[in-house]
């Protein structure tokens, strides 16, 4: 074989790992050759799976049989409902998915008046051990596919009839350390042969892995980046965050600046304020000193209690303190309005329901 050949070899057997609804329109293209069909059944099958979010195969209606066969062979992954939590307070509505291997995982749509805002899983669980977070409590189950990270946006469509426009991935799961998997999906859902969600309209969260950020930054992607920081020191973070043991603040505020010099985005902070822990006013000072000179907005959220540990939500005036001190120093800040607070707000308590008691549902 000459190298050529070699490379294209090599490349339907990666693609031939993929489901379908995980290849890229490229690779689809490639799929569909590799299968003996004409080129433009690409843009069809792409046109199905991504821009209407068909559920099934079958649904093709203008696809050959044989080709549909295909694709049923190649397998297209998803999630299936569950059950829906709808909150009376703010019509936030949480979902319970099912994914093919029987694993469950929970999205959250949450509508605002600039459009629908959906709130996606990365992982079935996650091995970063925070300690107010109840996604982790079982540890990491498995990285969910490209397939699977979209899917939960098609079937919140397919379910509610309504058009989503933003995407946070803040849902289970460090969506750094399921790397490969997370730019695929947001180079799917940002096709415009596909859904064309713009790239601006979407965040992914993280804990703080210094070197995918530095990664994701090359990529020179518009999403957002949120860090999720939680404390000015890094003493007080590695009791909140194991992960703080391996990476230091420094390091990551570096990173957060390379971040901002590669995308011109300006970097979110993620602090949910713990009672007595990291919500005194000397932590706001120190934290407005930390990001004085960084291109960055910090988001506050009271923290959500989840009934495995014990620790308490900062009290309203901690909170409204905490915010002045910062903008006092001239620090960007909002407090994130926790949605849907009467169907299990935190991430990841749904799941642990479903699993404590299965037989219920
Ligand atoms: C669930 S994580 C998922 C994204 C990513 N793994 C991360 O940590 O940024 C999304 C955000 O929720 C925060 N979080 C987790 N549990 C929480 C809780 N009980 N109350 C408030 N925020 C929480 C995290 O710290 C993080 O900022
Ligand atoms: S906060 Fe994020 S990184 Fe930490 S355990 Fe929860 S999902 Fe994982």
């Amino acid at each position: 074989m000459v190298q050529e050949e070699k490379d294209m070899f090599t490349e339907i057997e990666d693609i031939k790992k993929l489901d379908i609804r995980s290849m890229m329109f490229d690779e689809l293209a490639v799929w569909v050759k590799a299968v003996g069909q004409p080129a433009f059944r690409a843009k069809q099958i792409f046109e199905w799976v991504h821009e209407k979010g068909i559920a099934d195969a079958e649904e093709m209606t203008n696809v050959p049989k044989k080709l549909i066969e295909e694709i049923k062979k190649q397998g297209m992954h998803g999630v299936e409902e569950v059950t829906r939590l709808v909150s009376k307070q703010d019509g936030t509505n949480k979902f319970l998915f099912r994914l093919q291997d029987g694993n469950v995982l929970e999205s959250v749509l949450m509508r605002y008046k600039h459009g629908n805002s959906v709130c996606i899983s990365s992982q079935v669980g996650c091995r970063m051990g925070c300690r107010f977070c109840a996604s982790t409590i079982g540890g990491l189950i498995r990285n969910l596919e490209a397939s699977e990270m979209l899917d939960q946006i098609y079937a919140i469509e397919r379910i509610t009839g309504e058009r989503v426009s933003n995407i946070v991935v803040m849902g289970t799961g460090e969506p750094l350390d399921n790397y490969d998997n997370l730019i695929r999906f947001i180079r799917i859902i940002n096709d415009e042969r596909g859904k064309n969600i713009s790239q601006r309209n979407i965040t992914v969260s993280s804990c703080g892995l210094v070197p995918q950020i530095k990664k994701l930054a090359d990529e020179e992607l518009s999403i957002t980046f949120a860090l999720s920081l939680h404390s000015p020191t890094d003493e007080d973070r590695r009791k909140l965050l194991p992960i703080a043991n391996k990476y230091s603040i420094a390091e990551l505020m570096e990173v957060c600046r390379y971040y901002f010099e590669k995308t011109g985005r300006r970097v979110t902070f993620e602090y949910s304020l713990v009672k007595d822990e990291n919500d005194t006013p000397e932590h706001a000072y120190k934290l407005a000193e930390l990001l004085k000179n960084m291109h960055g907005h910090v988001n506050l959220i009271p923290v959500n209690p989840i009934k495995e540990r014990e620790y308490c939500r900062s009290l309203g005036d901690s909170v409204e303190k905490f915010k002045y001190i910062l903008e006092k120093k001239d620090i960007n800040v909002t407090i994130r309005r926790s949605m849907g607070r009467d169907i299990d707000a935190a991430c990841g308590q749904l799941r642990r329901k479903y699993e404590e008691a299965k037989e219920t549902f």
